[in-house]
């Protein structure tokens, strides 16, 4: 039988809220087993990109990436997101190494092509390090990956969290039982944005596809459940949506996807 693995990816909106990032390091930290943090920095990029006077525009849950974006990118995920994260885990013993693609040659990405849009230095993953993310987690070091690739050429690239998420849980599923988690601020997918309690705790891509037509799915949401789906297809165990509780022992709703 496969050993299990957790994989988890916490977003933006989360890390920027220190009392819930605490919160979360504490029940990452208390996971059993062999573990992958995965975290984005979206609002944290937007931020420091308003503040350095750097417009940002987002197409289809995808950030528009010129030349002084990915800088901001990289002081934001690589730097300040990568290092805050770690640093905690440590102080709760956990052994954490912060990694971007490049590191380690972890994530190899190509530039994501023309079509109806320009996405600049947005990349899309081509190839995963398994080994090196087995080497780590053999040896009881919890990778934490921020949402930047490379080329093998140089070049870095901004990629969706959640999609570097799915592509490091398809890798490992041939080695561990893997079980990806995506922790937002909200309790699952909602039927109804305004009400907290409407959370769809199963969808299957024939609901999926009904969701999509009823609206009921659209920005951020839209990627994320096309790269549930894509963990899937590719021999992910489980997928789930939900709040920081899902990854501790704690009763909640969630939203598990399947096939
Ligand atoms: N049906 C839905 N249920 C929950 N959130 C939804 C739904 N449709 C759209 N969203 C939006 O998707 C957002 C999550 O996507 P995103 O901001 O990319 O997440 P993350 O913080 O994980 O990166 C939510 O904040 C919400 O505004
Ligand atoms: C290409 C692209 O859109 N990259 C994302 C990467 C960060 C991310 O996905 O962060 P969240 O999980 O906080 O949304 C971005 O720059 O917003």
């Amino acid at each position: 039988m496969k050993q299990k693995v957790s994989i988890v990816k916490i977003g933006g909106n989360l890390i920027e809220n220190e009392t819930i990032l605490d919160e979360f390091i504490s029940n990452f930290a208390e996971l059993e087993g062999p573990k992958v943090l995965i975290h984005g920095g979206g609002k944290l990029a937007t931020q420091l990109a308003g503040k350095l006077s750097i417009p940002t525009q987002m197409i289809e849950g995808r950030r528009i990436t010129d030349a002084e974006t990915l800088k901001v990118i990289i002081m934001a995920y690589g730097g300040l997101a990568s290092k805050t994260i770690v640093a905690k885990l440590q102080g709760k013993n956990c052994n954490a190494i912060g990694l971007s693609g490049a590191d380690l040659n972890l994530i190899r990405s190509v530039k994501r092509p023309v079509k109806e849009h320009d996405f600049g230095f947005v990349g899309d993953v081509e190839e995963v390090n398994t080994g090196a993310l087995t080497l780590l987690l053999e040896n009881d070091i919890t990778p934490v990956c921020c949402a930047i690739t490379h080329n093998k050429n140089g070049q870095l690239f901004n990629t969706n969290a959640d999609t570097i998420a799915s592509e490091i849980a398809r890798a490992l599923s041939n080695h561990y039982e893997t079980h990806l988690y995506y922790c937002f601020e909200k309790r699952g997918v909602l039927r109804d944005l305004k009400d907290e309690d409407s959370v769809i705790e199963q969808i299957n891509a024939a609901s999926y596809k009904q969701l999509l037509g009823e609206g009921i799915i659209a920005d951020g949401m839209l990627p994320k459940l096309h790269n549930c789906f894509n963990a899937l297809k590719e021999n992910v165990s489980y997928v789930y949506i939900g709040s920081i509780d899902m990854i501790s022992n704690r009763q909640t709703k969630k939203t598990t996807i399947t096939l």
